[in-house]
Order: C-alpha cells, then sequence, then structure tokens
C-alpha cells in the first residue's frame, strides 16, 4: 500500500511537531505549513490523503482551506483543530464539509482515532454507489440528490438529522450513510427513542455497573458502546426526556460517556445520525427540546421527502416490492394494471412506501393471480380523490396544456376500461363516446394494443 500524505497546517511550531509525531507513528507522512497560503501551495503541488488544520491562521481562515479542499475534484477529508470547548466553529466547519474536530489541547487516542477513520477514507469507493441505487430505489430528481447527498455524508463524521414522514426512508437513509461510510465494518445500531421506558434510557444508553440499582444484576454496555467504531442512530429523537436529552449533548461534546454507577468515563467514537417526523425546530421554540441539543444533532439536514412528492418512482418502488414478496424474479412477477398503477401514482400515500408495501401485500392476497387491478388495492377513496382534485390544477410549470389534457384524458379512459373488465364498447358508453371515437382516442394514446 501506498505511503499516505497528510497535510498540517497550524501556526504554532508545538502543535505542528505533535501532530507529525503522532502521524509519523502511525505510517503517514506529513508536511506542514504554518499559513494559509503555504498550505495552499503545498496542496497545489501534490496530493494529499488528509488536511489538519487549525482554524485560525495568521493570513486566513481554515475554513476557506475546508471550502477550498472541498470544491477540488477529487476531495480528501479535512479535520479542523478547535480551541477547547468551542464547538460552534467545529459545527460550522463541519457544514462546510469538514470531516471531523479535534480539540486543543491535543487528545492523542482522539487524534489517532481520527486520523484512521480518515485513512480508511482512501480504500473505500465508488463500487458502493452501484450498490446504493439498488436500495434507495427511485429515478426522481429528489431521489437522485438524496444519494448523492448520501455519498457525501458518508465521507464526514458529523451529525445527521433526517427529517421526513412516517414510512418515507429516513432508517434506510441512515443505513446506506453507515454502509457507505468507513465505518461500515463496525456496528450500526438503531433505536427508536420512543420505544425504551424513560426510567431505564439512561442504562439503555451509556450501560450500567452490577449493582447501581434493583436488578442491574450485572455489567451491561449501553447503546454508545455497542456502536463504537460505528453509527448509532436515534430514531424518533424528539420523544427523548429533557433529563436524557442534557445527558445525550455532554457524550456527543465530550465524545465520552459514564455508564450508571461508575466513576471514569470512558471514551466513544460514534457517528451519531436521528430522525424525526415531527418539526423540532418548533419544539425548541415551545421549549419541549433543547436548543443547545438541537444545534448539536442537526449540523446537517437531510430531508426525504414524501412518496405523494415523487410519483414517478412508484412504479419502479411496486415493482421491486412485489418482486421482494412474492420471492419471485422479475419476469415471473405479478403484473399491476395500467390503471391500478396510474390510480397508485395519484393516490396520497400518507404513510409513504411502508404504506405502498402494506397495499402490495394485501392487493397480493386477493388479485386474480395474474394482475393486479385497481380493486385489488383498495385505496381509501376519499383521500385518493381529494388527491386528485388538487392535482387537477394546472400548473404551465409542468408541462403543456396539451400534455396535461392528454395526461387527464389517458386517467379517464384507462378508469373506465378497468372497471368494464376491457370491454370497450362499455368503457366508451360509460364515458358518453361513439365507439368510433373511443377507438380514436384510444389510437392516439397509444393504448390500442
Ligand atoms: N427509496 C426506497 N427504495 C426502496 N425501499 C424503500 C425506499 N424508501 C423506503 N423504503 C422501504 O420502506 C420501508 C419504510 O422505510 P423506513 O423504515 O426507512 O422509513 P422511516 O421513515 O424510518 O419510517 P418511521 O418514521 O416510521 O420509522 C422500509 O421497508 C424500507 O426498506
Amino acid at each position: 500500500m501506498k505511503t499516505p500524505f497528510a497535510l498540517i497546517v497550524d501556526d504554532e511550531p508545538d502543535i505542528i511537531e505533535l501532530l507529525e509525531i503522532t502521524l509519523h507513528r502511525m505510517g503517514v507522512e506529513t508536511r506542514s505549513a504554518g499559513t494559509a497560503s503555504g498550505a495552499r501551495r503545498l496542496l497545489q503541488e501534490r496530493t494529499f490523503d488528509l488536511c489538519l488544520t487549525d482554524l485560525k491562521l495568521p493570513d486566513g481562515d481554515g475554513l476557506e482551506l475546508v471550502e477550498l479542499i472541498q470544491s477540488s475534484d477529487a476531495p480528501h477529508p479535512v479535520a479542523v483543530i478547535t480551541a477547547h470547548g468551542n464547538m460552534d466553529t467545529a459545527i460550522t466547519a463541519m457544514k462546510k464539509g469538514a470531516f471531523d474536530f479535534v480539540s486543543k489541547p491535543v487528545d492523542l487516542p482522539a487524534l489517532r482515532q481520527l486520523v484512521a477513520n480518515a485513512l480508511k477514507f482512501k480504500d473505500h469507493a465508488s463500487a458502493k454507489d452501484r450498490r446504493m441505487r439498488h436500495t434507495l430505489l427511485g429515478e426522481s430528481q429528489l431521489m437522485r440528490d438524496i444519494r448523492s447527498k448520501i455519498a457525501k455524508l458518508a465521507r464526514s463524521q458529523a451529525p445527521v438529522h433526517i427529517h421526513g414522514e412516517s414510512g418515507a426512508g429516513k432508517e434506510l437513509v441512515a443505513r446506506l450513510i453507515h454502509q457507505q461510510s468507513t465505518r461500515s465494518d463496525k456496528s450500526f445500531v438503531a433505536i427508536n427513542c420512543g420505544a425504551i421506558p424513560h426510567e431505564l434510557m439512561e442504562s439503555e444508553f451509556f450501560g450500567h455497573k452490577k449493582g447501581s440499582f434493583t436488578g442491574a444484576v450485572g455489567d451491561k454496555k449501553g447503546l454508545f458502546q455497542a456502536a463504537d467504531g460505528g453509527t448509532l442512530f436515534l430514531d424518533e429523537i424528539a420523544d427523548l426526556p429533557p433529563s436524557l436529552q442534557v445527558k445525550l449533548l455532554r457524550a456527543i461534546q465530550e465524545k465520552k460517556i459514564r455508564p450508571v454507577g461508575e466513576q471514569q468515563e470512558i471514551p466513544v467514537d460514534v457517528r451519531l445520525l436521528s430522525a424525526t417526523h415531527r418539526n423540532l425546530a418548533e419544539m425548541v421554540q415551545n421549549g419541549s427540546f433543547r436548543q443547545d441539543l438541537f444545534y448539536r444533532i442537526n449540523v446537517i439536514e437531510l430531508n426525504v421527502p414524501p412518496l405523494r412528492e415523487r410519483t414517478a418512482d412508484v412504479p419502479a418502488l411496486a415493482e421491486h416490492i412485489l418482486v421482494r414478496l412474492t420471492g419471485q424474479t422479475q419476469t415471473h412477477k405479478p403484473e399491476i394494471s395500467p390503471a391500478a398503477l396510474d390510480a397508485l401514482q395519484r393516490y396520497r400515500f400518507p404513510g409513504n412506501i411502508r404504506e405502498l408495501e402494506n397495499i402490495l401485500e394485501r392487493a397480493l392476497a386477493l388479485y386474480d393471480g395474474k394482475c393486479i387491478g385497481v380493486d385489488d388495492l383498495n385505496l381509501p377513496v376519499g383521500i385518493a380523490e381529494t388527491h386528485l382534485s388538487e392535482e387537477s390544477r394546472y400548473d404551465p410549470g409542468r408541462g403543456s396544456l396539451e400534455d396535461y389534457l392528454e395526461a387527464i384524458e389517458r386517467r379517464a379512459i384507462l378508469h373506465a376500461l378497468e372497471e368494464n373488465r376491457w370491454n370497450k364498447t362499455a368503457a366508451a358508453k360509460q364515458l358518453g363516446l361513439t365507439f368510433r371515437s373511443f377507438r380514436y382516442r384510444l389510437k392516439k394514446l397509444e393504448l390500442d394494443d
């Protein structure tokens, strides 16, 4: 393996020396600069695998280096060195794309961990992207954007807060951030904060020592330790009680935890991802969620859009789900009629993809063994219609009036055909058309196979 190279940027010679010694002991070659301009020169001269930079430089700001490296063709991880307790600047740096931060005075085990994490990134690359396309389905622009954000976020250690409606795919997104990251060989620990009884939460999160409370019959490791080196995903974080919000804040800030009944703090290396369907900013406003914790967990926010905003993804998702539910191959899986697909694309899906899975599972129990029709879907009528009337408003931004009218015509014809079991005479009658006119429209819309 090629010797890794790191760029160290700091105006304090003592810090440079400490970092150089530590990195050399880890087998990493270094180049050092005391100024931002010196660093820029070195960056032009050669490629690096990692950069460690102080934020305050005599002739500039370390954040500019973070941005410069991030905007290059092949960005490498940049970690920032911050004054002790200055989480605000660490957060700003991570928002700008810094991989992680280390605070002064430099804690050497934490520094070594950071360097090891950053260098793993080098050996870790693109085949993962292809795998992700098969897992996080959808070719809508919204889903493409999410896949590219996941790939970017996987390169950082910054906490990410995933927001989205229930069943929209938040946990799947969290898993993919983990799988794509250099932490993928360690655990992904997911926990639903709303599902743990309040009195057990501290021990679940941080572990406990034998005898620390009634029922603590042995030492127990908590979720943070279980996720050490990996990723901890706190789902429904809005459900955390205030007492635990304080303790979680401490654990994130110090990168250390203290099990219940234990005197010593234990260092932990955990990437924190969180999610909720609730509006955390609003909860901060009304005092039910701590502002400082919100600020720490929400360094980067990722919004997973509801399924109704990406209806173009419905056919591919439905096919994928049918293949999975029936254990069949792509060619042998049950068909979905065009009208049924159309109805699914118009449905609002309050329960998102999880609801689509349930609808299709139910349809598989009801259909004729060949093709799933509209009736097999059992879509709630009221909701589907509300959507239709909202959709019916013409929005010039979404295409020409002609295309829009054609889409409505196609929909009405498919429905009539479906309802009349593909009897064209009956469908024409239902639509108040002569058979000739009906046939003409089928041809025009290329529905006359
Ligand atoms: N883009 C997608 N492609 C394929 N499957 C998906 C996609 N998004 C979600 N799913 C599937 O939908 C189901 C629900 O997703 P997930 O559990 O991630 O949602 P969630 O937002 O975390 O829900 P909740 O808020 O209820 O916990 C899962 O089975 C998941 O695999």
